[in-house]
C-alpha cells in the first residue's frame, strides 16, 4: 500500500522480456510468489525504486554463550553486503553485552545490544528468539511500515542480500532439501504437535536461520510460531527442529509472499550445486559439541 512501487523515468536498464531468461530454475510459486535466483532481478532498478521511499531494515541477531564468537564477522560482512545505501537497525540479543565487538558502520547504519538471559539448552536459545522477536517489534518497533529480517548468527554474508528481498512476508529456501521429494523434509510429524505438516503436505522446506518481511507480518508468525511452541511445550512436545518446524507450518499455511532461493542461506560444508550462481549468505563450519552448551 504504502510500499507503492514507481520506477523513475531517468534510469536507464536493460529491457526485460518474458520469453528469454533463466530457464534451469522455477522463479515463481504455483501461488505467484516470486521466487528470488541471482539472474531473476535488476538490482539498480529494485534499488532506484526503493530509495526514495527512505525505508528502514531491522535485523535480529541472537549471540548466546559460546555464539558470540561469531558476531564479528557476521556483522562485519553484513557492513559489505547487506543493505547497502539503506538505513539499517541491527538488534543483538546477548547473554554477554560487553564482549559485542566494535565494528565501525555506515552513515545510517546503527546498532543496539539487547540483554538476555543464558540458557543451558541450545534448543531453548533458538526457540526463544520467535518471543523476543515479537517483543521487539511490540516494544520498539510497532507502526513503522518499514521491514525486519531474523537471521542466524553463525553466517556470514558474501554477496549482495538487498532490496531484492523485500516483500510482506519472506521464506528462505532450506539448502539442503531443495531437491528432494517433500516426504523427506523434516517437518514435525507427530500429530499432536502444533507444527505438525502431514504426507503429501507441505511446499518447500525452508529456514530457521532467515526469514523476514514486513514489522506487522513477522510480527504475526513469530508470535503464532512462539504461542504454538509454548503450548506445544506444556504438553511435553518439542517439535523436531524447534521454532524451525514451527515456521515450517506458519508458511504452509499463510504462504510467503516473496520466497528467498538457498543464495540466501547456503552452508560452507556444501559444495555449490550448478544452478548457483552466487552464495549471498552461508553458515560457517561449526563444532557443535564445542560451542552448544548441550549435545
Ligand atoms: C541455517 C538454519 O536454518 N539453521 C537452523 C537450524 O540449525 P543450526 O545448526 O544452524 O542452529 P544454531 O546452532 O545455529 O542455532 C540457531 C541460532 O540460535 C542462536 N544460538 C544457538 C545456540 C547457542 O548456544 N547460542 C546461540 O546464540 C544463534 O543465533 C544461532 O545462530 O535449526 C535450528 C533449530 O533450532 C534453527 O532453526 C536454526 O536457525
Ligand atoms: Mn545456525
Amino acid at each position: 500500500e504504502s510500499h507503492h512501487l514507481v520506477a523513475p523515468d531517468s534510469l536507464q536498464y536493460k529491457q526485460p522480456s518474458i520469453v528469454s531468461g533463466r530457464t534451469d530454475v522455477v522463479a515463481v510459486t504455483p501461488w505467484l510468489a516470486p521466487v528470488v535466483w541471482e539472474g531473476t532481478f535488476n538490482p539498480v532498478l529494485l534499488d532506484s525504486i526503493y530509495k526514495p521511499q527512505n525505508i528502514s531494515i531491522a535485523v535480529t541477531v541472537f549471540a548466546v554463550g559460546k555464539y558470540v564468537m561469531f558476531l564479528k564477522d557476521f556483522l562485519e560482512t553484513a557492513e559489505q553486503h547487506f543493505f547497502i545505501g539503506f538505513n539499517v537497525h541491527v538488534y543483538v540479543f546477548t547473554d554477554q553485552p560487553t564482549k559485542v565487538p566494535q565494528v565501525k558502520m555506515a552513515a545510517g547504519r546503527q546498532l543496539t545490544v539487547c540483554s538476555v538471559p543464558s540458557s543451558k539448552r541450545w534448543q531453548e536459545i533458538s526457540a526463544r528468539r520467535m518471543e523476543l522477536i515479537q517483543t521487539l517489534i511490540e516494544e520498539k518497533l510497532q507502526n513503522r511500515n518499514d521491514f525486519i529480517f531474523c537471521l542466524d548468527v553463525d553466517s556470514k554474508f558474501h554477496g549482495r542480500w538487498g532490496t531484492e528481498s523485500l516483500s510482506g512476508l519472506v521464506a528462505v529456501i532450506h539448502p539442503g532439501y531443495y531437491r528432494d521429494d517433500r516426504s523427506r523434509f523434516p517437518y514435525e510429524r507427530r500429530p499432536e504437535s502444533r507444527a505438525y505438516v502431514g504426507p503429501g503436505q507441505g511446499d518447500f522446506y525452508y529456514c530457521g536461520g532467515a526469514f523476514g518481511g514486513l514489522l506487522q507480518e513477522v510480527h504475526q508468525l513469530a508470535k503464532t510460531c512462539r504461542s504454538n511452541f509454548e503450548a506445544d511445550a506444556k504438553e511435553g512436545i518439542e517439535a523436531a527442529w524447534q521454532e524451525e518446524s514451527h515456521l515450517n507450518r506458519y508458511m504452509w499455511i499463510n504462504k510467503p509472499s516473496k520466497v528467498l532461493s538457498p543464495e540466501y542461506l547456503w552452508q560452507d560444508f556444501k559444495p555449490r550445486n550448478p544452478e548457483v550462481y552466487i552464495v549471498r549468505f552461508s553458515g560457517v563450519v561449526k563444532n557443535y559439541a564445542e560451542i552448544r552448551p548441550n549435545v
